[in-house]
């Protein structure tokens, strides 16, 4: 670590994918493309700088026969000071992105741990993609450092594009999970204090389909490509061992190649582009078609998505008879993609890139870098790129006809063949380098984090006693989880007497102080270590009830309740809760399900009007809104920190909506038999949160023994 207070420490999160230094198996599958070369380049450009003394790039530890055992390797090296950290959270194995919706918030446990444990805090966070946008907001509320976000590719986009392409919203949801993705999408874009895009196209095209929607937040920084690793032709080309992979499929590979090369996802409909070729006597006759998309030994083995892709080019090469003028390869290795590009450049082909939607298209830097003219959907990044370079032609992805128009249009004219292929060389280098982008990222995050820094609060008051015994704490809840079963309860009361000493027992309620206190002396409850009251908005320390002033400040942070309050009041079926129930940091409603919006609609008007908070419908009927910093399981997260006790040994209750957030994670969730507990079914699938058989507190002291939780 060489991050000193001086120089900046940056925190890079990308979760999913195959992440290493060297060799990146890019194209491998749908999640290792050009978000995991993007990030580990600007890693190392960034840690380049004189300003910067360290940036880590913090993905997931893979343990998987089936890949490199590198990716199980906790820690490393990139260069001097950046590195790679491979957080342990959700299953060793390799598995798909959609599938790791149900890990991210123990990711975001681990890594907050992770954070803690180094010697000091990063100055910023940066996420890469809705899964660790998902993280790096919860980090950022729980930690106060700025957050910096970049899509790569946005669901939205993605989903209006599938869906024009004649699949069914099941489907898309089945194989994509787009409603988990572009709901984290929606609150990245809400709590990114920047949001850094590719391409203006990206602002006013993709970004611009969500409902918080931000442009003076968002900055077009274009990534830049290796022009050491991408370059004109040599003329040994012929002699270079993918020349002899690819002679294998053609029975003439001299002529000029159409090339692809993509990830072999539905999004980047190759398909048409081979309807095109199919279509066009004269383009077999004048070109051969090469389609490079990622690596497979069995199509049967594949994710659906890249299985429907491969199957169906198969099906079409079969239906135009088009052996011996297409090639598929089933492997190319990572320094083969080069010499590819040069192939199809010495060969005066042209790189098309067909995608229904391409967000930015880093293929089509280095195409351009290897002498490729380029022919590319008018749909996303493409549109700014060729903009820029003036080396190629646009065209409408669904439009087979335009797209073999515009291949002939260059395949038979040598000059603007030429003209395209020289444009490209000397308009790549120009526009696109990542040395240029990172003096602009760090002329932005100088401000941002000044402008943060100004706003931060004083740091964290010592809360816990120095020398403290307990290794372990319980929070409850109060209305129909701990209460309600008075022979349940005094049982529950005598084991906490009894494990006083090692265990930190602490309430969680949305209820307030007072109203708290009173229950506690009518119940005979003794006094708790902790109470978290008014839904995660105020941390009190008994005897003196001294109040946490740091987590105070921490919360009151883009928290404006008077324009909450006008865009709630009018709505139907909500009416303002009694004064008492009301406070500085939360607005309360009674919430009629005949009456008045769902919560989705209500998350979606606050979106729109960029209000960012944190709510919750409880019991059917209470419908809470607190900053965004604040909820029951950030105020407990913040408090087990303070007294340095692991969440996995936190044993928390809950019973209703308002007690998600505690009990996802790392904690150890108990959710007892209440009547209201569908509000958490969602948490069913999460490994940590027990389904009591028992309610009200005979569910807690039954998963004090479920979890064995005074041994662990
Ligand atoms: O079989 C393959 C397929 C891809 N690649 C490489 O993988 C990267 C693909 O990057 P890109 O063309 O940008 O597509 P995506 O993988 O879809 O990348 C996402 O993230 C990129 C970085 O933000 C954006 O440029 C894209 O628009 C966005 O879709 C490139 O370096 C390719 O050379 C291979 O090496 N082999
Ligand atoms: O096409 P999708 O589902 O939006 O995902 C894009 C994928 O391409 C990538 O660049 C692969 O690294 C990532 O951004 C992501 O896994």
């Amino acid at each position: 670590m060489k991050a000193n207070q001086n120089s900046l420490y940056i925190l890079m999160i990308s979760i999913h994918g195959l992440i290493r230094g060297k060799q990146l198996e890019l194209g491998r599958d749908a999640d290792t493309g050009g978000q995991t070369k993007y990030v580990v380049e600007l890693t190392r450009a960034l840690a380049r700088r004189p300003e910067v003394g360290q940036v880590d790039l913090v993905t997931r530890l893979i343990t998987d026969d089936s890949v490199s055992p590198e990716y199980g390797k906790p820690l490393e090296a990139l260069d001097q000071n950046a590195r790679i950290i491979r957080i342990d959270a959700g299953p060793g194995l390799y598995i798909p992105k959609e599938d790791l919706w149900s890990h991210l918030d123990a990711y975001t446990d681990e890594l907050f741990g992770w954070l803690h444990r180094q010697p000091r805090l990063p100055d910023v966070l940066h996420s890469h993609y809705a899964d660790a946008g998902y993280v790096g907001v919860r980090l950022s509320h729980l930690t106060g450092l700025p957050l910096i976000h970049t899509g790569h590719s946005l669901g939205r986009d993605k989903f209006r594009r599938l869906l024009a392409l004649g699949l069914s919203v099941e489907d898309i949801q089945h194989r994509y999970k787009m409603s988990e993705r572009i709901s984290a999408e929606e609150d990245v874009l809400n709590s990114a204090s920047l949001v850094i895009t590719s391409t203006h196209n990206e602002i006013e095209d993709q970004y611009e389909l969500y409902d918080c929607y931000t442009p003076e937040k968002m900055s077009v920084i274009p990534p830049g490509t290796d022009l050491n690793q991408f370059h004109p032709p040599t003329g040994e080309e012929a002699s270079v061992g993918f020349f002899g992979v690819l002679s294998r499929y053609l029975r003439e590979p001299h002529k000029p190649m159409i090339l692809a090369l993509s990830r072999p996802d539905e999004r980047k409909n190759i398909v048409s582009l081979l309807e095109a070729y199919g279509q066009s006597k004269r383009l077999q006759q004048l070109a051969n078609l090469v389609i490079v998309a990622g690596n497979r030994d069995d199509i049967r083995e594949l994710n659906d998505g890249a299985q429907n892709v491969l199957t169906e080019l198969l099906l079409v090469i079969d239906c135009y008879d088009l052996n011996g003028l297409v090639a598929l390869p089933k492997h190319h290795s990572a320094s083969e993609v080069a010499e590819i590009y040069r192939l199809a450049a010495a060969s005066k082909g042209v790189f098309v890139n067909p995608a229904l939607t391409e967000p930015f298209g880093l293929t089509l830097l280095e195409a351009a870098a290897s002498g490729l003219p380029l022919v590319a959907t008018e749909v996303g990044g493409p549109v700014d790129i060729i903009g820029n370079c003036n080396n190629g032609l646009l065209i409408d992805p669904l439009d087979e006809a335009s797209i073999a128009s515009a291949l002939l249009s260059i395949l038979e004219d040598q000059e603007l063949w030429s003209k395209y292929s020289e444009h490209g060389l000397t308009n790549v280098a120009r526009f696109y380098s990542w040395e240029a982008h990172a003096k602009t990222y760090l002329e932005k995050l100088t401000a941002l984090i000044d402008q943060n820094r100004i706003a931060a609060r004083p740091a964290p008051l010592a809360k816990a006693p120095a020398v403290q015994t307990r290794t372990r704490a319980i929070f409850t809840a109060i209305d129909n989880t701990l209460l309600g079963d008075p022979e349940a309860l005094a049982m529950f009361v005598k084991v906490i007497r009894e494990q006083h000493r090692r265990v930190l027992f602490g309430i969680s309620t949305g209820r307030s102080l007072n109203s708290v206190l009173k229950i506690l002396k009518v119940h005979s409850i003794p006094m708790p270590d902790v109470l978290i009251t008014s839904l995660g908005t105020e941390i009190y320390y008994p005897p003196q009830f001294t109040t946490d002033i740091s987590w105070t400040h921490h919360i009151d942070h883009w928290w404006t309740p008077q324009v909450l309050k006008r865009i709630v009041d009018p709505l139907p079926g909500l009416t303002p809760q009694s004064k008492d129930q009301q406070s500085r940091f939360k607005v309360s409603y009674y919430y009629d399900e005949q009456l008045a919006p769902s919560m989705e609609d209500i998350l979606t008007m606050l979106r729109q009007h960029e209000v960012s908070v944190h709510t919750t419908l409880s019991f059917g009927q209470f419908l809470d809104f607190v900053p965004a910093r604040a909820s029951k399981g950030q105020a407990l997260r913040y408090v087990a920190n303070q007294w340095k006790i692991p969440l996995e040994r936190v044993l928390v209750n809950g019973g209703s909506g308002g007690d998600e957030d505690m009990l996802r994670g790392n904690t150890l969730g108990v959710v007892v038999a209440t009547r209201h507990r569908e509000e958490l079914a969602q948490l069913s699938e999460t490994q940590r949160v027990y389904f009591a058989e028992g309610s009200h507190a005979s569910g807690i002291l039954e998963a004090i023994d479920y979890y064995d939780f005074f041994n662990l």
